[in-house]
């Protein structure tokens, strides 16, 4: 049986953990020291819940990170020094070019790895390979309900409670999107690293009143030839900032780690 080290046990960790492979178990739930009491009389003792990476003494087969991009400042070089793989989910860290650095440096240092999970959106498999022959442009556009972006700058950006018809608050670079919407827009991200970067890659962000899901568009062009992808997810219950796709993803991760054919 593989162990699994778990950050965060919010609204994405719990989905995650309920559809866990089978062969994957979890021995370690990483979260701040004032919830680590409440989260282990949860669980039980078969998880050792800790606050600092320093410990866990033995070796996980996969970290999973759920927990935001301030877990990743936290957390990110301590799991990568020790050689440990790090599937992240809130890739929007990456956007700090010296967070991103620290990270590089640690995974080089220790034999770790990153593993940029693709999230909420589909297509970064096609957008990685195309990157390999020449990207000329790629847009994302991300589409939520105001109730989806309430506690970010959205709220100063746009009126979210008044707002009738789909309305633009945003526009500008992922790195941009990515740091100031670090709750929403991480697969900007996650978009910008397979493709032209943080800083080439042009981002709208959409309130629509009208729609409860979380809508994602990805275009771009390039020597392959043209990608226009859609994808309507439905939030989860417990957040709806948070889409399902993305809970999914790191469960894909977690069944990759465990199967010998990884797909
Ligand atoms: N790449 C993608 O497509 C997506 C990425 N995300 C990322 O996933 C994160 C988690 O999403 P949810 O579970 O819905 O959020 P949530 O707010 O429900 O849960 C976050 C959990 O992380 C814990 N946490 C915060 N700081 C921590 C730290 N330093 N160490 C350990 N635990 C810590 C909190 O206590 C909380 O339980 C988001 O903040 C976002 O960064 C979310 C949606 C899509
Ligand atoms: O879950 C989503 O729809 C996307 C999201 O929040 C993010 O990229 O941070």
């Amino acid at each position: 049986m593989k162990q699994l080290m778990m950050i965060g046990f919010g609204a994405m960790a719990r989905e995650v953990l309920a559809l866990l492979p089978a062969e994957l178990s979890l021995k370690w739930l990483l979260v701040p020291a004032a919830r680590v009491a409440e989260a282990q009389a949860e669980l039980g003792p078969a998880v050792t819940v800790l606050s600092r990476v320093e410990d866990c003494a033995a070796t996980p087969d996969l970290v999973v990170e759920c927990a935001g991009q301030a877990a990743v400042r936290e957390h990110g070089s301590a799991v990568l020094a020790r050689g440990w793989t790090l599937g992240l989910i809130s890739v929007g860290a990456l956007a700090d070019e010296a967070l991103a650095r620290d990270l590089r440096l640690a995974a080089g240092q220790g034999g770790g790895r990153i593993l940029a999970l693709a999230g909420a959106i589909a297509g970064i498999d096609g957008l990685a390979a195309a990157r390999e022959g020449g990207l000329e442009s790629v847009t994302y556009q991300g589409r939520k309900s105001p109730q989806s972006w309430r506690g970010s700058p959205a709220e100063t950006l746009v009126d979210l409670d008044g707002v009738t018809e789909p309305t633009v608050f945003f526009s500008g670079t992922a790195r941009e999107a990515a740091r100031l919407f670090p709750a929403n827009a991480n697969v900007a991200a996650t978009i910008a690293l397979a493709g032209l970067g943080m800083d080439h890659t042009r981002v709208e962000l959409v309130v629509d009143p009208d729609s409860r899901r979380n809508q994602h568009r990805i275009r771009a062009s390039g020597r392959f030839g043209e990608l226009d992808i859609a994808l309507s997810g439905l939030p989860l219950a417990a957040n709806p900032k948070t889409s399902t796709l993305a809970a999914l993803s790191v469960v894909r991760a977690c069944r990759q780690c465990t199967d010998p054919l990884v797909i």
